[in-house]
């Protein structure tokens, strides 16, 4: 199947050739520009440590509920927890999703808490190899975002360096009706956009995420990738980006077979401030957004989404 998604190998963000890293910087520019989704391999995130994740996922799931409900989102602070069925809508419209989640946030276990780790054993090394490797890939993305942007190449880097990252490990379900060939209308996740700068997915095989380029009304399917990541621009980079980058809605529809996806969610520093950027507001026209540091932009976005019901 054809995807209109650009497949791009970013592995010339490691050359030291100025020119490899900015003919790759600008691929990415033009996608974030256009769809807002690409994918990406050559991305350094060893394809054992993707799988391995993908096994410890399916192991945290399969534990009886109590187990992960002692891990309870709603009974911790700062966006770490576990989140069960149907407590989510990311489409306040369609109700709730039919999917259930397990969070881990970046921490120095200082000014934020530790994570709630389950207690099954090596799981932890392993699920915090893949945040590490990953959040590092997404960095170097940062970097791409800035020589497109013709920004000093380095420009992000102090604005997510303690960045209120999420990794996020998503189970939906397998949907009995959508096995019997009929369309199922529930929804596996709402249609919605990401929050932050940029996310980084990695699916198992499964299908289910569509996405809806702005202005447009078809919904296009992702297919599998195997050993690549798909990537989408967020809110907040679409605004620092005063638009010009696009934060593209998407959703998931209820699978056949059960499914399950890890997201890292790069957002920046609770306090960088997300102004726009002046290479970004054509001459003599004032920016389309105020300034607002990242800490009050999130909060904003997760009260929509949980109302009261988190837990
Ligand atoms: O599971 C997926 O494929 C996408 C999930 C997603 O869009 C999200 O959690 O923000
Ligand atoms: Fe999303």
């Amino acid at each position: 199947m054809s995807t209109p998604i650009p497949v791009i190998d970013v592995s010339a963000l490691a050359s030291d050739q100025a020119a490899d890293r900015r003919a790759v910087a600008s691929r990415i520019g033009a996608a974030c520009r256009d769809i807002g989704f690409f994918a990406i391999t050559g991305h350094g995130v060893p394809l054992e440590l993707v799988q391995g994740t993908f096994t410890a996922s399916q192991a945290f799931f399969a534990q009886p509920l109590a187990d992960k409900q002692a891990l309870a989102y709603a009974s911790l602070s700062h966006n770490r927890g576990y989140v069960g069925t149907g407590v989510e809508a990311l489409d306040e419209h369609r109700g709730a999703d039919q999917k259930e989640a397990f969070n881990l946030i970046w921490t120095d276990e200082a000014t934020r808490p530790p994570n709630a780790w389950p207690a099954l054993p090596g799981w932890r090394e392993r699920v915090q190899a893949y945040f590490d490797a990953t959040l590092a890939a997404a960095r170097r993305l940062h970097r791409a975002f800035a020589l497109d942007l013709g920004l000093a190449e380095d420009f992000f880097d102090d604005k997510i360096d303690r960045p209120l990252a999420t990794l996020r490990l998503l189970h939906y379900p397998g949907s009995a009706v959508a096995q019997a060939g009929q369309e199922d209308d529930g929804i596996g996740a709402g249609a919605h956009t990401d929050y932050g700068n940029v996310t980084l997915l990695a699916t198992d095989g499964v299908s289910g995420l569509q996405v809806q380029g702005r202005g447009r009304d078809e919904w296009i399917a992702v297919p599998p990738l195997p050993g690549a990541f798909v990537c989408n621009i967020g809110d907040c980079l679409m605004r620092w980006t005063n638009d010009v980058y696009l934060s593209t809605p998407h959703r998931v529809l209820r699978p056949a077979r059960e499914r399950y996806s890890i997201a890292l969610f790069l957002d920046p520093n609770p306090d960088a401030l997300v102004s726009a950027l002046p290479s970004c507001v054509p001459p003599g026209q004032a920016p389309r957004h105020a300034p607002i540091t990242t800490q009050a932009y999130l909060q904003s976005r997760f009260d929509a989404t949980y109302g009261s019901k988190a837990g």
